[in-house]
């Protein structure tokens, strides 16, 4: 029999800023260059826009996954290097973008497509990007790798956040990869499958969740100040 192999047209680049341990998504498209980044943080973009270059990519989106409370994103800091780069958020963000993308809107780049899905419930603007022709998936803060993002503040809600994983994430197939916005724990890429096994908030029934959730007593990110504020206006600081 013929081995029939595909090669992905997709060229991805994991970043991370130890600093808030975040992390950033280059995406591009190696057929036309067109890319994509997704969570830029702003004392990195030097960094990022070092390796947009050298990879020969033309960026035409900086995408984030919601009004970030621990870091100040780097979209306005690319859009003065880039004016051609448009910054991107979840309709629902209450944030301020060039383009706003609802449940269900797909966003082109060259010829790769992403899907974005509305995620609630670690804020309203949550969103989760969904490549499926790649089978990877960008759950910001919705979903992190044994864990998840925290909701006692900015509209946090930990019912709409059990209901937006489950109904959105989990209803996706088991080998999809998820690619989340932070980790604390050293881990760097998990599956569908793996978190309806193994995330221990998430496997819960929704009320032990809410229990958990209620629960976590978290300190405030250090520099919520500062970023929330930032973050509405794309980081641009003018
Ligand atoms: N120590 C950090 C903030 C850590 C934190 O609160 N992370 C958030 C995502 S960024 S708002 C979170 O949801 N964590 C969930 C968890 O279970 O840890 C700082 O000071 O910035």
């Amino acid at each position: 029999p013929t081995l029939k192999m595909t090669k992905s047209n997709l060229i991805f680049r994991q970043l991370f800023d130890k600093d808030t341990s975040t992390y950033t998504y280059l995406l591009g498209c190696a057929e036309t260059k067109a890319a994509i980044i997704i969570d830029p943080v702003l004392e990195c973009v030097e960094r990022d826009l070092k390796l947009v270059n050298e990879l020969g990519l033309n960026l035409i989106y900086g995408v984030n996954t919601h009004v970030h409370a621990d870091h100040v994103t780097g979209t306005g800091q690319i859009k003065k290097t880039l004016p051609n780069c448009k910054s991107v958020l979840g309709a629902n963000s209450g944030g301020k973008a060039d383009l706003y993308l609802k449940d269900g809107d797909k966003l082109s780049f060259g010829n790769l497509t992403m899907e974005s899905r509305s995620t609630p419930g670690h804020t309203d603007g949550c969103s989760t990007y969904i490549l499926h022709d790649q089978r990877v998936v960008f759950t910001g803060d919705a979903l992190l790798i044994r864990g998840c993002g925290r909701t006692d503040f900015q509209q946090g809600c930990a019912k709409t956040l059990y209901n937006s994983v489950h109904s959105k994430i989990f209803s996706l197939p088991s080998d999809y990869k998820l690619y989340p916005a932070h980790d604390y724990k050293g881990m760097s890429v998990t599956t569908v499958g793996e978190e309806k096994l193994y995330n221990p908030r998430l496997t819960k029934t929704v009320d032990e969740f809410v229990q958990i959730m209620d629960n976590l007593n978290l300190a405030y990110p250090k520099r919520i100040d500062v970023s929330v504020p930032a973050n509405l206006v794309c980081g641009i600081q003018d």
